[in-house]
């Protein structure tokens, strides 16, 4: 997102503030504000973290309330199929998993333009996507991924029919689009496995959980401080006569987002002390960085949730030697590009085959993907070995990897 684009969100931001998304408790219920932000949060552009994202306001104090959206402002499957003709058609197509009709809401949502409630949302979603399923390369290279978008966008498309979307909405591309916005912006909610897109609280950028300590006298703090915090609730929710196990959901609760029965809303907690400017991050689960690139496109310089395993390399359960941190990211980015077939296709127990074992070993080591690629095409015969065993499926998807990376004019097992 350029900078530029920040102007247009205005309008974003007032029918925001229309519907009760509010940083600030004050106007909280008299939903006339010009903005929803500006209080404890402002949308701001942070190029090495995400792009467009919410930075603090002011300085935050850790366990504040920030943002509170409100269950009306959510898109869920229940609310967009509040319209009767959609949910009378959907009702033909029960056999469509909840993630598939949750996509099709989005694209007829999509499909009423300006008519749309949640018009001035939509608007300003990303046009595109760079998680796995959409990269280019992924698009035409892997079988897996595309099998899978395909086949569910076939299942639907009797219903998209029937609810006559525009071609547009129609394509296959579509679909991927709306499947990453799903993917990549749904939030938990108890009452719907989908998740709900979040306007305003899906502008949060991801930093791993697990880091910030959550110490009680920062609860103490929170509660008598928090910007959002209105006396009727503060007394409700006062910790001083909580039970053991409330007062621990308290401490949990006040450092991330979450639905909020209590509320009716959407909050989310500033999970550190913040200076004013700095960028206002959350958790959005505890991801590897191969998950996290293949949900969310991007990856972290330090994952915590990397450590310990070698589960950043797909699905192996791999403790071997270690890989620095930008070895892994050019190897983990050079395979998404044009290896993901083999991780994907990969068996889930490796442990025993040393053949196949000392490969990964080599590929763990290796100092930039041209090393990793000469190495693929080197050992694609042992691979191939091994592979053959299992499916000659897998054979075929390890040369294509590697005929993908073999530079022109080598011959299939020639070195
Ligand atoms: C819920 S959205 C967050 C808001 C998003 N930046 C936007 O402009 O709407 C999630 C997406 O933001 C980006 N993102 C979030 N956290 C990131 C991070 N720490 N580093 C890089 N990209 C990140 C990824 O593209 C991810 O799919």
């Amino acid at each position: 997102m350029e900078e530029g684009e920040l102007e247009t969100l205005e309008g974003f931001l007032e029918w925001a503030a229309a519907l009760g998304i509010s940083d600030s408790i004050q106007d909280f219920q008299s939903r006339k504000r010009k903005s929803c932000l500006g209080n404890s949060l402002a949308v701001s552009i942070f190029p090495d973290a995400g792009g467009r994202g919410l930075g603090a306001a002011r300085d935050l104090r850790k366990g504040e309330l920030v943002l509170r959206v409100p269950k009306s402002a959510l898109l869920t499957r229940d609310s967009i199929l509040k319209d009767v003709i959609l949910s009378s058609a959907v009702n033909g197509h029960l056999y469509l998993s909840p993630t598939q009709i949750m996509t099709v809401c989005l694209l007829y949502e999509m499909g009423k333009g300006k008519n749309s409630f949640w018009y001035p949302y939509l608007k300003h979603l990303p046009r595109s996507y760079e998680i796995l399923a959409t990269s280019d390369d992924a698009i035409w290279t892997t079988e897996k991924a595309i099998s899978k978008a395909e086949s569910e966008w076939k299942r639907a498309n009797l219903l998209m029919q029937e609810l006559k979307l525009k071609s547009r909405l129609l394509s296959l591309r579509a679909w991927i689009w709306a499947s990453a916005t799903i993917s990549s912006r749904t939030l938990h909610i108890p009452w719907d496995d989908v998740g709900c897109l979040c306007p305003v609280g899906d502008l949060f950028n991801y930093a791993a959980p697990g880091e910030e300590s959550n110490g009680i006298e920062n609860v103490e703090s929170l509660m008598h401080s928090s910007s959002l915090q209105d006396h009727s609730l503060s007394t409700e929710h006062s910790t001083d006569n909580l039970p053991v196990e409330r007062y621990d959901a308290h401490i949990q609760r006040l450092t991330d987002g979450r639905f909020d029965e209590d509320f009716g809303a959407y909050c989310f907690y500033a999970r550190n002390k913040y200076k004013k400017g700095e960028q206002v991050l959350l958790s959005y689960g505890t991801y590897t960085n191969l998950e996290l690139l293949e949900h969310y496109g991007f990856l972290l310089k330090e994952n915590p949730n990397d450590k310990g395993q070698r589960r950043s390399m797909g699905h192996l359960a791999y403790s071997g030697s270690q890989l620095s941190v930008e070895n892994e990211i050019s190897v983990l980015k050079w395979i998404s590009q044009n290896c993901h077939v083999i991780l994907n296709n990969l068996p889930t127990t490796v442990e025993g085959d040393s053949m196949l074992l000392c490969t990964i070993d080599k590929i763990l080591n290796f100092r930039n993907p041209m090393e990793l690629g000469e190495m693929l095409c080197r050992s694609e015969s042992e691979a191939c070995a091994f592979l053959e065993a299992s499916s000659l499926q897998k054979k075929k998807m390890v040369l294509s990897c590697c005929n993908a990376v073999r530079p022109k004019g080598q011959l299939n097992g020639g070195n």
